[in-house]
C-alpha cells in the first residue's frame, strides 16, 4: 500500500488541508442517496437456476435465482464543494455505489436525489452535463487515436455549450487613448457571454480605442485610422463622423462554436498544468500523470458539479499521486466542485477528504469526518482497516491478514452484522465462553454445510462440544475448545437432537435449532446511527455514524481474535 508525504506534496500549500475545510456543512445536500440497492443477477438462464435441494417438498428442487448484492442498502449526503472518500476492501461495492449513482448501473432499489431533484426525474443530457467520472486508468481511458485536444472537447459535443443565456446582459467597458476630441460609443453583441465570463449578470467587454500610428500626425477620419483592441473571440465594426467627432463600435462574437470549444480546451489544459500547444498531442506522448491530467482537463470541460472520482491516482508514483491530488484540490475551490473519490488506499483519502466512508459487503459500517475516523474508529472493520495504514512496507501485513478469515460472498452474505464471521469483537451469545461457542459454531458449520460424520448423534456431539459428565447445565467443551469452554444450560441437548435430525436427513431442522443459539451480531443487523460512547448512554456526534452492535448496545463480551 502506498502512502502519501504530506510535507512533500509539490504543490501551492502542503499543509493538511482536511483540517480547514469545512463541506459547506450549512448548506442543502447536492447529492442524497437514501436505501441504495444494486444487486447482479448471477445466474442467466432458468435451468441453471435450479438447485437440488433434499430438503425441498413436494419436489427435492427449488428455484435459486442468486444475485451479488453488490451495494446493499447505502444512504449518505454530500454537500457541495464537499469530498467523500470511500473506502473499503477490493470488491466492497465501492465501483458499483458511483456507477450507479451516476447512472451507469440501474439501481435495483432506493432513492437519488441530485440537487433536490430525483435523478430519474431529472433529463438524461441534463444530469449528464452536471455530473462526470474520473476513472483509475488514464490509458485506457484516453482515445490513443485522437488529439489530446480534441478529447477535452468531446464531453461539449453531447451538449449544446456554448449557448447564449438571454438572462446575461452585455456591456461594452471602452478605453480612449488620444482621441479626447471624440466621442466613442460602444455596443456589444447580447451574447458576449459566450466568450467572456460574466459577473453578476453582466459580461463585460474591455475595448481599448485609439488613432492608428503617431496620434500627433494621424487626423481620426475614417475607420481605418481607428485601431481596436479587443478579447479574443470579438469583432468589431467602427463607424466615424468626422464632423460630428463621433466614432461608433459595434461589437460581435466572431467565434465560432469549434473556435470557443478549442479555446476552452486550451484553457482548461492550462489549467491542468500543461502546455497550451498539447491540444494536437496525443495521450501516448505523455506520462501517466499527465493523462491523469488531461482527464481531469476533459471531466472539467462541461462545467460539472459533481466529479466522482474512481481511484485516480492508482497506479501513479507517489510524488505524482500527490501533485493530481493537489490540482484536484486547487479544481474544487476554483470550480466550486464537489468529489466522491473512491479509493483503497488510505492515504489518498486522508489526504484530500472532508468525510470518509467505510465500506464492507455492500454497506456504509462507518462514516465520520475524516481527521475524527483517522484519530478513532467505532467499527472493528473499520479498525482493522485503518490499523493497516501507514504501512509502505510491503514485508508488513496488509489488510487481508489483519483481518481473519475471507471476505464472504457478496451472493450470500452473512446474516445480522456482515462482518461478525471476521469479526475480532463479536458478540457471544447469552452463556457462551469464546472457547464454548467456536465449539459450537463448528458444529452448525457442519450442519450448514451438510457435512456431518458418523452414525451416533452423542458420538458427534462429543466430536464437536466435548466429553460432558454434568448433564443440561454448564456443560464444557474442554476436549474440543482446550480451555474449558462453557456453553449455556440446555445447548448440548439441543445440539444432540439437532444432530438427530441432520442424521436422518432433516438438515433445515437441524440448523434452525442450534441457530437458536445466536449472538446479537448475527441476528440482528445495526443500522448506520450516531456512535455512541461505550455504555451505550450518549451519541458522541451526529457526524459519527457506525453500524456495530457494541456501540449501538452495552453489550458485553467478544471472541478472542
Ligand atoms: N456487472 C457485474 N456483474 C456481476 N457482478 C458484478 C458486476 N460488477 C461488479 N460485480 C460484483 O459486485 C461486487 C462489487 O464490485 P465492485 O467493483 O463495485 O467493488 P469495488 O469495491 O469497487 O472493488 P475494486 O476496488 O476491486 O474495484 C463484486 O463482488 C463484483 O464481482
Amino acid at each position: 500500500m502506498s502512502t502519501i508525504d504530506r510535507t512533500d506534496d509539490g504543490g501551492p500549500s502542503g499543509t493538511n488541508r482536511t483540517d480547514d475545510r469545512t463541506g459547506g456543512s450549512d448548506r442543502e445536500p447536492l447529492l442524497e442517496v437514501t436505501g441504495l440497492q444494486k444487486h447482479f443477477p448471477v445466474n442467466s438462464g432458468l435451468l441453471s437456476s435450479i438447485r437440488f435441494d433434499s430438503d425441498s417438498r413436494p419436489f427435492p428442487f427449488r428455484y435459486d435465482q442468486s444475485s451479488v448484492k453488490a451495494v446493499d442498502g447505502v444512504d449518505f449526503e454530500l454537500r457541495p464543494g464537499e469530498t467523500l472518500g470511500i473506502v473499503g476492501e477490493s470488491g466492497c461495492g465501492k465501483s458499483t455505489l458511483a456507477r450507479t449513482i451516476l447512472g451507469l448501473e440501474e439501481p435495483t432499489a432506493g432513492d437519488i436525489t441530485f440537487d433536490g431533484q430525483p435523478t430519474d426525474e431529472i433529463p438524461e443530457g441534463e444530469f449528464r452535463k452536471r455530473t462526470q467520472m474520473v476513472f483509475q486508468d488514464p490509458q485506457s481511458s484516453l482515445n490513443p487515436r485522437r488529439k489530446v485536444g480534441h478529447i477535452i472537447e468531446d464531453p461539449l459535443e453531447g451538449t449544446d455549450w456554448p449557448r447564449p443565456d438571454p438572462s446575461v446582459r452585455s456591456e461594452a467597458e471602452v478605453r480612449t487613448e488620444d482621441l479626447s476630441e471624440y466621442a466613442v460609443n460602444a455596443t456589444v453583441d447580447d451574447n458576449a457571454e459566450l466568450v467572456v465570463d460574466p459577473v453578476d449578470g453582466v459580461a463585460t467587454v474591455l475595448l481599448t480605442v485609439r488613432p492608428v500610428g503617431d496620434p500627433t500626425e494621424t487626423a481620426v477620419e475614417t475607420a481605418d485610422d481607428v485601431a481596436v483592441e479587443l478579447p479574443w473571440g470579438f469583432d468589431a465594426a467602427v463607424t466615424v463622423d468626422d464632423t460630428q467627432r463621433t466614432i461608433d463600435i459595434d461589437v460581435s462574437v466572431s467565434a465560432s462554436k469549434a473556435d470557443l470549444r478549442r479555446e476552452r480546451a486550451l484553457e482548461l489544459l492550462e489549467q491542468v498544468g500543461l502546455k497550451r500547444e498539447y491540444y494536437d498531442r496525443h495521450p501516448h506522448e505523455f506520462s501517466g500523470g499527465q493523462r491523469q491530467r488531461i482527464n481531469l482537463a476533459r471531466a472539467l470541460s462541461i462545467n460539472p458539479d459533481l466529479v466522482v472520482a474512481d481511484e485516480p491516482v492508482s497506479g501513479l508514483d507517489v510524488s505524482v499521486q500527490a501533485q493530481i491530488l493537489n490540482l484536484m484540490d486547487d479544481l474544487q475551490e476554483e470550480y466550486g466542485l464537489t468529489y466522491l473519490l473512491i479509493s483503497h488506499d488510505l492515504s489518498v483519502v486522508r489526504y484530500v477528504a472532508d468525510r470518509v466512508a467505510v465500506m464492507y459487503l455492500g454497506e456504509f459500517v462507518e462514516m465520520a469526518p475524516t481527521e475524527e475516523l483517522f484519530t478513532e474508529q467505532y467499527h472493528p472493520y473499520a479498525r482493522a482497516l485503518l490499523s493497516a495504514v501507514p504501512n509502505p512496507d510491503p514485508d508488513q501485513p496488509g489488510i487481508e491478514s489483519v483481518i481473519q478469515g475471507n471476505v464472504p460472498s457478496a451472493s450470500d452474505p452473512p446474516r445480522g452484522c456482515r462482518f461478525h464471521t471476521r469479526c475480532p469483537s463479536f458478540i457471544l451469545p447469552d452463556g457462551f465462553s469464546a472457547a464454548g461457542y467456536e465449539a459450537y459454531d463448528e458444529l452448525l458449520e457442519a450442519v450448514r454445510e451438510k457435512e456431518l460424520e458418523g452414525s451416533d448423534p452423542d458420538v458427534v456431539v462429543e466430536a464437536y462440544l466435548g466429553d460432558s459428565d454434568s448433564g443440561d447445565t454448564g456443560d464444557t467443551a474442554a476436549d474440543a475448545a482446550g480451555d474449558g469452554g462453557t456453553i449455556p444450560p440446555g445447548a448440548r441437548s439441543d445440539a444432540r437432537q439437532a444432530v438427530e435430525r441432520a442424521l436422518a436427513g432433516d438438515w433445515t431442522a437441524a440448523r434452525e435449532r442450534l441457530e437458536a443459539y445466536e449472538s446479537i451480531c448475527q441476528s440482528s443487523t445495526p443500522a448506520l446511527d450516531p456512535a455512541g460512547s461505550t455504555d451505550g448512554t450518549t451519541a458522541v456526534e451526529t457526524e459519527r455514524l457506525t453500524a456495530c452492535h457494541l456501540e449501538l448496545s452495552d453489550q458485553g463480551g467478544t471472541r478472542e481474535p
